[in-house]
């Protein structure tokens, strides 16, 4: 499964139109990219394109499979939420049992960042140690595509650094969609950027042009 064909995509809600005909592709290997001003629909397209948010129309297909809900794209795509999906009251090694297979248990296990939170529950776990051991099971799941909804959100800069590494290193297995407001990192990360705006989505060539787009104002641009 080399691909994933995203295709009129569209979806209002009362009235309002978030997204209208989105079309979005992604080869594995591949890492996209997804900005866009608060509330412009890109958690929405995510949602859409793993099957938990209906859409008024949508085409996803992975290689020749069509994905029309949430059971056909088991194992095939995965969504890391922007709010965290960890239950509470079960130690992060039981996790990663739960969530894992046999190959990947043993990687996650041994993560330097997740060996001292073994132990642990959620409730007994930081912000961003949470989410480190959210985006580590989705990365490592069975799933050929994986959709990153704001990874770096409550992040420190050290493991934002580490997240983007440990991303690119295993980019060539699974194709991947991130959106993030540290869109300096999505753009260190992604392979290419695209901008959605007012239902619709840009391919952005020079960062210069998320000026126009009023993303980033040209002080941003001198950091
Ligand atoms: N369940 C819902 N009911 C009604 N409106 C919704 C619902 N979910 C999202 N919206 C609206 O749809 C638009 C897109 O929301 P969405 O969360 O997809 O944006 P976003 O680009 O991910 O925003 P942010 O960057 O702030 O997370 C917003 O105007 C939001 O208010």
């Amino acid at each position: 499964m080399n691909n994933l064909h995203v295709d009129s995509i569209t979806k209002s809600y009362n009235n309002k139109v978030v997204l209208s005909d989105v079309f979005l592709f992604c080869e594995k290997g591949e890492i996209k990219g997804l900005i866009g001003r608060n509330g412009s629909g890109k958690s929405t397209l995510l949602k859409i394109i793993f099957g938990t948010e209906k859409a008024d129309s949508k085409f996803v297909k992975i290689g020749g499979k069509v994905i029309k809900n949430l059971s056909d794209g088991r194992n095939l795509i995965n969504y890391l939420p922007q709010d965290s999906f960890l239950p509470n009251n079960i130690s992060i090694k039981s996790l990663i049992y739960l969530f894992l297979d046999n190959k990947n248990r043993k990687v996650v296990l041994e993560n330097e960042y997740v060996k001292p939170l073994l132990n642990k529950k959620k409730q007994n776990l930081s912000g961003g140690e949470i989410r480190i051991i959210e985006i580590l099971l989705i990365i490592h799941s069975k799933a050929e595509f994986i959709l990153l909804d704001e990874p770096f959100n409550g992040v420190s800069p050290i493991v934002k650094e580490y997240i983007v590494k440990y991303i690119k290193k295993l980019k060539l297995t699974k194709g991947y969609i991130i959106t993030d407001h540290d869109y300096e990192n999505v753009i260190n990360l992604a392979d290419s950027i695209v901008y959605l705006q007012n239902g619709f989505l840009k391919q952005i060539n020079e960062e210069s042009e998320l000026i126009e787009l009023g993303y980033i104002t040209k002080n941003y641009l001198q950091h």
